[in-house]
């Protein structure tokens, strides 16, 4: 195989990834914080994302299990208390429902998962399934995602306050402390992959696995778009506004 990328070829290789697949570029993200979507929609959107950041939890607690010092369980379990919380402070999931109650919907069937689409369960699932399967070096690397979250996360907020008179401040309050946390996970997650590949083989791994989170991203507003959008056609059992 070809030489080894340096670190800073490295990086500029997972920005080119981000800056091609990341759902910033997808239709229903543009039509969300364009304002475009009518409540129903975006109730869809909140209640199906709300499996993703359930799933979070879940997915770093298998990245942590496999982590092999103290050093490394002790950064990431950091993750963990972000969104579970700790008993005394909200974490992220808790924000999360803050935002479905917000928006009108009814908390026992969200947490329920009932109306979830079949689209954003596969996905999700993959996620987890992902970093339990795949090397740890991927493990890690598929969190890098978070490089791009800031940008899409204020595009979102900023949007959806002056598109929407249905969210506010308090209801999309999820979204605030992500702009501080995701980089911290990323300034971890980004110089453990520069640091630890030890072939070229292993930093496209590292590639492979941000363009693998990308898809997945992607594949969930596409399961909400087809559903809730066009041609509109939510599957069976799925949320019906
Ligand atoms: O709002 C977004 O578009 C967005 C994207 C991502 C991401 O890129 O995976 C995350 C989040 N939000 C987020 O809130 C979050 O807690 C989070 C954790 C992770 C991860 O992979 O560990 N990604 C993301």
């Amino acid at each position: 195989m070809t030489d080894m990328l340096s670190p800073d070829e490295l990086h500029a290789r997972l920005q080119a990834i981000g800056d091609e697949r990341y759902h910033i570029h997808h239709p229903f993200h543009r039509l969300l914080h364009g304002g475009k979507l009518t409540k129903p929609q975006v109730q869809a959107w909140a209640l199906n994302r709300y499996y993703y950041q359930a799933s979070i939890p879940r997915k770093d607690a298998t990245v942590l299990a496999r982590l092999p010092t103290a050093e490394l369980r002790r950064e990431w379990r950091r993750r963990l208390v972000d969104h579970d919380g700790d008993g005394t402070a909200p974490g992220g999931i808790e924000r999360w429902l803050a935002l479905t109650d917000g928006l009108g919907l009814d908390r026992d069937y969200v947490v329920s998962l009932e109306g979830l689409l079949p689209g954003t369960r596969f996905a999700v699932d993959a996620y987890v399934a992902f970093v339990r399967d795949r090397t740890l070096l991927e493990a890690v690397a598929s969190s890098l995602t978070e490089m791009f979250s800031p940008n899409i996360i204020s595009q979102r907020v900023a949007g959806m306050l002056k598109n929407y008179d249905f969210v506010s401040e308090t209801t999309l309050a999820y979204f605030t402390p992500r702009l501080t946390q995701a980089p911290v996970d990323v300034a971890f997650a980004l110089d453990y992959v520069k640091r630890v590949p030890r072939t070229r083989a292993e930093q496209e791994q590292v590639l492979g696995a941000l363009r693998f989170k990308c898809d997945l991203l992607w594949a969930q507003l596409d399961a909400l778009h087809f559903a809730y959008v066009e041609p509109g056609l939510p599957p069976p059992g799925a949320f019906r506004p």
